[in-house]
């Protein structure tokens, strides 16, 4: 995704959202996304001011490349030196940046490693596709031999990394309240019609959910949960229950005083952690009687989450077309032409 690196960046960082086909399809995109966008810019502005100013995307983004490749060049030295380059998709440094400097350096192999542990067509599709079109133009005669990693989102590492996380939390309530806390899992929404065209995003959200449930069962922890969705933005229908109404009638109704809400989508903080869960939903939380509103840490550079990037990363390059007989299938109802010429070069990359 990518994020604003200081406010003045915050305009054109909505406006390529708004006007990516592969994340939102509206009628007349061209002046209704922009309008959006612009009609969205002071509010986001305001937001980013709340967290520091920028989003710290690409700072975490970059420390958790650094220490993946120094772990792979000691667990594989038969692939070694590895390096890593950042292609975002709605800022730079953009994916046509990361595969300028990729060619400049004359890498010939390269794996596409997405950060979104959940495949949605319009997030990891979405950075596919736009690699896709950027190595057609930048490098038409194919030096480089790809392989993708689409989607790890039950990898007992992550699991591992989750289930930690959340115990931790669970040591900030009362001992007597503890067991009865209820664990809130949130993660990006959908507009409606991705989920109806097929998109596998929200099942694959629920298995990460079920994997750390399970973890947790195993380890005596006994808490109720529930599965919610946030971010909504523009005029569509969206995924829910939101997790804004779900936390304002938990504490309304008087069901707990205590919260543990889990961002389980993200590998990073930024934006929807620290400002829409951290501060707007941390206040929303109190006043509608929630004293306790405990939010889990992000991946970050949490040593157990370096540990299963290192880990993705290496069974990958042992076994590079691992994950793929999925990623080159199609969502049921998909009419993108983009989706279909991408997923054919893939199958081709694949199998050079
Ligand atoms: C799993 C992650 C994400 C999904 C799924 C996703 C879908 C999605 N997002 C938008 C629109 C916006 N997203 C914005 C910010 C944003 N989104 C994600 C992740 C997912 N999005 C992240 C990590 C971020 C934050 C980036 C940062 O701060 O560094 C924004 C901008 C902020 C705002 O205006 O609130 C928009 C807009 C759509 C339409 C969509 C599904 C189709
Ligand atoms: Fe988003
Ligand atoms: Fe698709």
């Amino acid at each position: 995704m990518g994020g604003p690196r200081n406010i003045n960046e915050v305009n054109s960082y909505l406006k390529n959202i708004f006007l990516d086909r592969d994340i939102m399809q509206l009628p007349m995109q061209n002046t209704l996304g922009k309008f959006i966008a612009n009609r969205r810019t002071s509010k986001v502005q305001a937001e980013y001011n709340l967290i520091g100013g920028g989003s710290p995307i690409e700072k975490w983004t970059r420390l958790q490349g650094k220490q993946l490749i120094d772990k792979l060049d000691v667990m594989s030295p038969e692939t070694a030196p590895h390096n890593y380059y950042v292609g975002f998709r709605y800022n730079e440094p953009k994916t046509k940046t990361a595969l300028q400097n990729i060619l400049d350096d004359g890498v010939d192999r390269v794996v596409a490693f997405s950060q979104y542990f959940q495949y949605s067509c319009s997030t990891s599709g979405s950075n596919f596709n736009d690699l896709y079109k950027q190595q057609n133009e930048l490098d038409p005669t194919s030096s480089i031999k790809w392989s993708f990693i689409d989607r790890w989102g039950t990898h007992p590492l992550l699991i591992k990394f989750f289930a930690d996380s959340i115990q931790k939390s669970l040591l900030k309530v009362d001992p007597d309240q503890r067991d009865k806390t209820p664990i809130l899992f949130s993660a990006h929404s959908l507009p409606l019609y991705v989920v109806l065209k097929g998109d596998t995003y929200v099942n694959e959200v629920g298995a990460t959910v079920g994997c750390v449930m399970a973890e947790l069962r195993n380890r005596g922890v006994i808490n109720p949960y529930r599965l919610v969705w946030q971010s909504e933005v523009g005029p569509l229908k969206w995924l829910g229950p939101s997790t804004e109404k779900v936390i304002e009638k938990m504490g309304t109704s008087n069901l707990t005083k205590n919260l543990v809400v889990v961002p389980i989508a993200f590998s990073s903080d930024h934006i929807e952690t620290l400002f829409e869960l951290g501060i707007e939903y941390r206040e929303l939380a109190k006043k509608s009687g929630i004293d306790n509103f405990i939010l889990t840490d992000s991946p970050n550079d949490d040593p157990t989450f370096i540990d299963c990037i290192t880990d993705v990363a290496f069974k990958h390059l042992q076994s590079p077309n691992n994950s793929n007989y999925q990623l080159t299938s199609r969502c049921h109802n998909c009419v993108s032409e983009q989706c279909k010429i991408t997923k054919n070069w893939i199958q081709t990359a694949l199998s050079k």
